[in-house]
Formats: structure tokens, C-alpha cells, sequence
């Protein structure tokens, strides 16, 4: 074990140190992707890489509350909102899956705009589908703050009208439909803002769950395992 990072963990400095790793790690993967690299810069990025890897794998595990332990402003502006999650796919500004997104709060819906890049091409010229249904996936969760409920995916369901094109701003806006019981029905849309063609429709089914179970979880997550052992290491 080693010692706790100094800064702590939750500290302002830490996070937007964090932040900006984050984004620095999702454009060297558009940048790896999108250009040419001589072997030479190609073998160079593996070293640097892996030796940062091979740092980092000895550190103490950081716990989910580290990267979530501020209070969760989960009651949204209007207007343009960020969120305090950082660690977290599709949104999160540290994440090295995050899609950049512009979050805003429009009513009870929510906006949010986002530009994707070469990294998420999947056939060709398009966005990989699988991102869109991320995408969809992450914002539908913005929702369960509109409607103050914890809530879990159960189903989601895309239809895919148009191909996604990269490179240009898309704005996916989303919100509550209907409730049934436990089940939380949640609609929303993809559209490309220039020329305003819908690009993709989903649906969702969210399953209600205690808010204790969020914390309960939080509190019985186990270390990650040891992979100190992984190829990069
Ligand atoms: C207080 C406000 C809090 C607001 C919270 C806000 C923020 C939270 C903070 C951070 C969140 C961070 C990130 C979130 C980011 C984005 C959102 C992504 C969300 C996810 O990434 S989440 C992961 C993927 N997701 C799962 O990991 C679910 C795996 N699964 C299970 O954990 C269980 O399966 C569970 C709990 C869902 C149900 O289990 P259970 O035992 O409690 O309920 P049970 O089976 O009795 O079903 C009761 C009724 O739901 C129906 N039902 C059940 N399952 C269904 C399904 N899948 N589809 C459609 N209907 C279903 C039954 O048919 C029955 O319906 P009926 O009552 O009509 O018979």
C-alpha cells in the first residue's frame, strides 16, 4: 500500500487535474484514430503509456466515493448544468469514456448536445450504434433527477432512423413518459442541429428502486482486483 495521495482524493485540485486527464485521454484516442502515426511515434506513445500505467497499478484502489463524495445536486437548473459525478461514463468529465456532453435542462426534459468524433466511427462515416445507445442510456438518467426516483435500466430500445454522423453537433433530448408501478417509462430523440433530421428514437424502461439501495451498493462495492498482472504492466 502506499500513501494516500496528498492533495486528497476530493479535493478541487485532484478533480480538475483529474478533468483534464480525462479529456487528454479522449482526444489522444480521436487523435490516435483519426490520423497517421510513423512506428516510431506509434511505439513511443506505447512506452509512455504503459510506464504511467505501470505507475499507477501499485496506488491505493479509490473508492467510488472518492470520485462521487460531494453532495448530488440531482434537482437540475434550467438551463446549462454540470454534475458532480465525474467518474461516470458518457457524462463524466474525467471519464476516458466520456462523449464531451453539453447538459442542459429544459423543462422537465434534458438536452444534451454533443459532437461525436473519430473514435465512435463504427461503420463507415456513421457513429457505432453501441454509442448512441450509451448515449441515450446516460442522459435517461438525468431524468430519474427530474423525477427524484433511483432507478435501474431494465430495457432500452433504439431505432436507429438515420445514420449518426460524426462531426456534427446532435442534440439528444429526453424525459419521462409514463409510470406504471415500479416501471419508469422514459422516451427521447436524437436529432442532428443543423438540419434538424432525426437521427434515432429510443425508449426505456426503468425499474424503481429504494434510494438505500444507491448508498448500500456504494458502501459494499469491493476493491478492484489486482491487475498489476495485466499485459501493461
Ligand atoms: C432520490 C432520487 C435519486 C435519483 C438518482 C439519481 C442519480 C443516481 C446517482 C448516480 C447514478 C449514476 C449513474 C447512472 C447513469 C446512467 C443511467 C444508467 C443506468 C444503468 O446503467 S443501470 C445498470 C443496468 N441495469 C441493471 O444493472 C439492472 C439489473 N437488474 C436488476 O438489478 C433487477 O432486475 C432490478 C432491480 C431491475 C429489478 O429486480 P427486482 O427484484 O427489484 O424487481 P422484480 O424482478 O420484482 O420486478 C419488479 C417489476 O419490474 C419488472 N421488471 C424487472 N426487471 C425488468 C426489466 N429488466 N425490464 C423491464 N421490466 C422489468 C417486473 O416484471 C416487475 O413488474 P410487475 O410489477 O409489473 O410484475
Amino acid at each position: 500500500m502506499t500513501e494516500t495521495a496528498d492533495p486528497p482524493p476530493s479535493s478541487d485540485d485532484v478533480r480538475e487535474s483529474r478533468q483534464r486527464a480525462g479529456r487528454a485521454i479522449r482526444d489522444l484516442s480521436h487523435a490516435f484514430i483519426g490520423r497517421h502515426a510513423s512506428v516510431e511515434q506509434i511505439d513511443r506513445l506505447s512506452e509512455v503509456l504503459e510506464g504511467i500505467t505501470a505507475e499507477l497499478w501499485p496506488q491505493d484502489h479509490r473508492s467510488r466515493f472518492d470520485a462521487f463524495d460531494r453532495e448530488r445536486d440531482i434537482d437540475y437548473p434550467q438551463g446549462r448544468f454540470t454534475h458532480d459525478f465525474d467518474d461516470r461514463p458518457v457524462s463524466g468529465t474525467a471519464s476516458p469514456y466520456g462523449l464531451d456532453l453539453e447538459l442542459h435542462r429544459v423543462g422537465d426534459e434534458i438536452e444534451a448536445l454533443v459532437t461525436l468524433r473519430s473514435a465512435h466511427e463504427g461503420a463507415p462515416g456513421r457513429s457505432h450504434g453501441g454509442v448512441v445507445a450509451a448515449l441515450f442510456d446516460d442522459v435517461f438518467g438525468f431524468v430519474l433527477g427530474v423525477i427524484k426516483q433511483s432507478a435501474f435500466t431494465g430495457e432500452l430500445t433504439i431505432r436507429y432512423h438515420a445514420a449518426t454522423p460524426l462531426f456534427s453537433e446532435l442534440a439528444c433530448r429526453v424525459r419521462f413518459d409514463h409510470q406504471d408501478g415500479r416501471k419508469i417509462y422514459l422516451v427521447g430523440e436524437l436529432t442532428e442541429r443543423s438540419s434538424g433530421n432525426l437521427i434515432a428514437t429510443a425508449k426505456a424502461t426503468f425499474i424503481a428502486v429504494d434510494p438505500e439501495m444507491f448508498a448500500r451498493l456504494t458502501a459494499e462495492r469491493p476493491p478492484p482486483p489486482d491487475e498489476s498482472s495485466s499485459p501493461t504492466a
